[in-house]
């Protein structure tokens, strides 16, 4: 199987269940492997064939960097969501870790695996992981 990766994608957000960590942003660290089909990019160089890492980085920075979620799972859940959705990944492997979370370990946090199984309806999708109005009001 093919796959395209991302290592170490670091965005700053807020995360966490706790009160101060409402307060500020946390970094929170991507490692991600995603099912895709390269022979048709190599064959046409065409980038339209591929799957664009950089595009994937800079939603993945917009969608996590305005949102706020509460647990690292919801996260990679919502996560593993778009990437099907949008980009029509059909199996993924995600690891997101907190390094700055716990201060006598390296990182913590969660691996998940998706594929299309794992898919959930547009609407439900949409409903559960479009950032909230209010969260989004509180980062202006
Ligand atoms: N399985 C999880 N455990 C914990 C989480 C989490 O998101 N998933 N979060 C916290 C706190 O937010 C922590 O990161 C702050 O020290 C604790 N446990």
């Amino acid at each position: 199987m093919d796959k395209v990766f991302i290592n170490q994608l670091t965005i700053e957000t807020i995360i966490g269940i706790y009160d101060w960590e409402r307060e500020i942003k946390q970094r929170v660290v991507l490692d991600l492997e995603m099912a895709w089909d390269n022979k048709p990019a190599a064959q046409s160089e065409n980038i339209e064939l591929a799957l664009n890492y950089k595009a994937v980085c800079d939603r993945l920075q917009d969608f996590i960097g305005n949102n706020g979620f509460l647990l690292v799972e919801t996260m990679a859940e919502a996560v593993a969501q778009l990437l099907m959705h949008e980009f029509n990944v059909g199996w993924l492997r995600l690891k997101v870790t907190k390094p700055d979370a716990i201060p006598q370990a390296h990182g913590v946090g969660v691996e998940i695996e998706r594929n299309e199984k794992d898919k959930l309806a547009a609407d439900a999708y949409l409903n559960t992981y479009t950032a909230k109005p209010e969260v989004l009001a509180a980062k202006k």
